[in-house]
């Protein structure tokens, strides 16, 4: 039980298990498998036929979501701030990722779409707009996580991923962090970086399986 924290914050932080995730096209959050095209990254990249990726098969890997209401932000939504508290988020700022919002622009879009990982997990609420987040799962394809308004991201320490903004062009999103934020990519190959030890460890058996799956 996380100190200070009332039943009431603890039950509405509280993770979904995965049958129960807010995942599909009429939901805040969608997965996908990619394709492999070198087509525009902002394009989605669905298989044909579009192959959804499994909640259960997300949070194997560590990822977490939650479909929160963004109309609720502006005037104190008592489930983001539970899920603070609970979860020990006591960093929060706001990026916009627009051509005109975003000093440096072009350099960072092709930053964040670099395959990296962080020593620390990723903590994302959209505000406005959209984008995807790609992980790679344990047979090296790309889960394309599609995040909207209300869409509210963890992925782990030490998975490797990427991002891109959409077609939209646009997303403001609130960074969130646990302690003094380090933003830190370390581009793949990372695995000298104790993060990438670290996750591996952390999925276990899936590990093992995977490599079963994969051979
Ligand atoms: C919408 S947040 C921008 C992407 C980012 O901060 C990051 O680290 C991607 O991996
Ligand atoms: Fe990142």
């Amino acid at each position: 039980m996380v100190e200070g924290a009332t039943a009431e914050e603890l039950a509405l932080a509280a993770e979904l298990p995965p049958n129960r995730w807010p995942l599909g096209p009429d939901s805040p959050i969608e997965a996908w498998y990619m394709d492999d095209s070198d087509e525009d990254q902002r394009l989605p990249h669905r298989l044909t036929p579009n192959q959804p990726c499994p909640a259960e098969a997300l949070h194997a890997l560590g990822v977490r979501v939650w479909a929160l209401d963004a109309d609720a932000y502006e005037r104190g939504d008592p489930q983001l701030a539970a899920i603070r508290k609970v979860r020990g988020y006591s960093y929060e700022d706001r990026i916009t990722i627009t051509p005109e919002a975003l000093p440096n622009y072009e350099e960072k879009i092709k930053g964040f779409y670099q395959e990296h990982l962080h020593t620390d997990e990723e903590i994302r609420y959209v505000l406005e707009g959209s984008g995807y987040f790609d992980v790679r799962d344990l047979q090296e394809r790309w889960v394309r996580i599609w995040n909207k308004r209300g869409a509210l991201l963890v992925i782990p320490e030490g998975i490797y991923h990427r991002f891109t903004l959409d077609t939209g062009n646009s997303i403001t999103a609130l960074r969130l962090f646990v302690g003094v934020p380090v933003w830190t990519p370390h581009n793949r190959p990372a695995e000298h970086v104790p993060s990438r030890s670290k996750y591996l460890a952390s999925l276990g058996g899936n590990v093992e399986a995977s490599a079963v799956l994969a051979a």
